[in-house]
């Protein structure tokens, strides 16, 4: 196996201290951040560590239930939330990542989908909770975005409005399982998270002290393309500085024409000294466009799309990438490979 190709790049720290007085300033930071790495470091963002402890939790009490426990509230493409395991496929792997996820919204797309009270008591209002707080870090974000690619400044936030029914943003609740550490003759990869970008406007990403993995490939110049290259950057969890992770989506990179980079990045399947190799959670909390938004930059590169359309767009051009990846595998095999499962909708 060629060992990875690692570069040191900067992935800036941005505090949103002060935010009212210092907008300016944070935006032009931000606006930098997004036009040159599409990763950056949020601290001083008003959620605490203990919030974040508790929803890590929470998190922790919805996976140690039993499987056939959660399969009660399975994973629905068509509304993108829901509990799976060891079910998503990227295009950059043609293989499943080895975890399992619960993905969580405001409105109608739960219906049916929160487990019980007796269940699991209090788990849907703390998630909520959490889930307020995400969003208004998000908000604030969404401010200085619009502010910087000169919108009205509550432009994104209509256009990613919670309160509506009808709310797609997501909060995905992650559980990567522990990988084993045995020799592995066959070379059998266990994918945590296949390198892909995201698809919505701007994910919050919340990760625990310790559980490293993450790591970010920039370099991708337009929002329609697949490619990436072959160095990488490890972003380390820095649970001192309470930092979360955020990165621009292809949404936002879409409607800024370009300008703002949604960066490849995975989770890696850990497999040279120094990897982590243990049980990992993490939290990500994807800002998705409500279905009748309209998107165009302001130098109208793309068509105007709604959010539905560009979500479904972004879904066809996954599956087909997926197909192709998987052809190819079929195309090195002589013996036609297991059913595979279905492609979900996550970002
Ligand atoms: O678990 C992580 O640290 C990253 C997860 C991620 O990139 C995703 O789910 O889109
Ligand atoms: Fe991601």
């Amino acid at each position: 196996m060629t060992p990875t190709k690692y570069i040191d790049r900067q992935v800036p720290t941005i505090s949103l201290h002060d935010f009212e007085s210092r907008i300016d300033d944070i935006t032009t930071e931000l606006v930098n951040a997004a036009e040159n790495v599409g990763f950056f470091c949020v601290v001083d963002h008003g959620i605490s560590r203990s919030a974040v402890d508790r929803i890590f939790d929470q998190s922790a009490r919805f996976f140690h239930q039993n499987d056939d426990v959660k399969a009660r509230v399975p994973f629905s493409p068509q509304h993108n939330a829901g509990w799976e395991k060891n079910a998503q496929i990227r295009p950059s792997t043609g293989a499943v990542d080895r975890k399992e996820s619960y993905q969580m919204q405001f409105g109608e797309g739960m219906n049916g989908r929160w487990l019980d009270e007796t269940t699991l008591p209090s788990f849907q209002k703390e998630s909520l909770d959490f889930m307020r707080q995400a969003q208004g870090v998000s908000e604030k974000l969404m401010t200085c975005f619009a502010r910087g690619l000169g919108f009205e400044e509550d432009y994104f936030i209509k256009a990613h409005d919670i309160n509506r029914e009808s709310s797609q943003t997501v909060c995905r609740l992650l559980h990567y399982f522990e990988t084993p550490q045995v020799p592995n003759p066959t070379g059998e990869v266990f994918h945590r998270a296949g390198a892909h970008v995201d698809w919505d406007l701007l994910t919050l990403l919340f990760q625990k002290a310790g559980q490293s993995g993450l790591e970010i490939c920039p370099g991708r110049e337009v929002s329609t393309s697949f490619g990436y290259g072959d160095s990488w950057t490890k972003v380390e969890p820095d649970a001192s500085k309470n930092a979360i992770i955020c990165n621009v989506g292809d949404l936002l990179m879409s409607w800024s024409d370009d300008r703002f980079k949604s960066t490849f990045h995975r989770v890696k399947a850990p497999c040279e000294p120094g990897d982590y190799y243990g049980e990992r959670y993490s939290i990500a909390f994807f800002n998705q466009p409500c279905k009748d938004a309209k998107i165009q930059g302001p130098l109208k590169k793309y068509p105007l799309v709604t959010g539905e359309e560009f979500t479904r767009n972004a879904m066809s051009r996954n599956y087909k990438a997926l197909q192709d990846k998987l052809r190819q595998g079929q195309e090195k095999q002589t013996e036609v490979p297991q059913a595979v499962p279905a492609v979900s909708a996550q970002a």
